[in-house]
């Protein structure tokens, strides 16, 4: 009997820092089923608050480099003078199992995977303005203006990659953000080009679909 679930889709999920991705990435784990996060290596220190694992693996710069000679990136970039990647093989092992994985990776990563896992897709998280962009890496609190200024510079550098995404979500009201993520998500999930290898749906149509 075939299998009950298609292949899992890869949500590659970009935009500014501080635009807002964790938070509405964290809320669609919890209320969307059969699908995961890929947590990412990183060489930054831990903030306060972060756990080893779950919001990071904090490796160090060695480590990460020879992860990178292993090959055990899906993509790796530095970002903001640290390096960060996501593990290939969290990723592939859940798609195969019909896990939809999410990634949260900036804007160089997401074209890298564009060009190994074209199958993917891919959402550009955009601020209502660059304004609200500052309030927010200020409210969070977790930079220095010094390098609030530099996640600053590098946005105006990502925003203009927008058009190489397929979806864009402008996330001003974050209720609103988080449901159209899992709009997306379920819309992917209910196309008939994925669905038709299922057993199930053949069985529907019988043999009007070999042709
Ligand atoms: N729609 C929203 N309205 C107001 N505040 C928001 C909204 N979305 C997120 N925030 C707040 O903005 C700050 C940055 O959000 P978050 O950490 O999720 O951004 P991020 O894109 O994941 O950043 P980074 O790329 O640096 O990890 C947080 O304090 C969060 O609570
Ligand atoms: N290319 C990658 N970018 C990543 C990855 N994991 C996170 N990120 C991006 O880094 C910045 C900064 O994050 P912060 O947690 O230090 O504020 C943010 O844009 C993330 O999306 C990754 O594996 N690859």
């Amino acid at each position: 009997m075939g299998s009950p679930w298609p292949k899992g889709i890869l949500f590659v999920i970009s935009g500014p820092s501080g635009v807002g991705k964790t938070s509405i990435i964290r809320a669609v784990l919890e209320r969307v089923e059969r699908v995961v996060f890929s947590v990412s290596c990183t060489t930054r220190p831990q903030r306060p608050g972060e756990v080893d694992g779950i919001d990071y693996f904090f490796i160090s710069v060695e480590k990460f480099q020879q992860m990178i000679s292993e090959n055990a990136f899906l993509e790796w970039a530095i970002v903001h003078d640290n390096y960060y990647g996501t593990p290939a093989k969290f990723v592939f092992e859940n798609l195969e199992k019909g896990f939809d994985v999410i990634l949260d990776i900036d804007v160089q990563g997401a074209l890298k995977v564009k060009s190994t896992y074209p199958a993917a897709k891919f959402v550009f998280i955009a601020p209502p303005s660059f304004e609200t962009l500052r309030e927010r890496l200020r409210r969070r609190g977790t930079e220095s203006e010094e390098r609030i200024a530099r996640r600053l510079e590098n946005a105006k550098r990502e925003l203009r990659h927008i058009p190489e995404f397929e979806y864009l979500l402008i996330n001003e009201d974050l209720e609103t953000s988080i449901s159209s993520l899992i709009s997306i998500i379920q819309a992917e999930r209910l196309k008939f080009e994925r669905l038709k290898e299922l057993e199930l749906v053949r069985n529907l149509y019988g043999g009007v679909m070999d042709g």
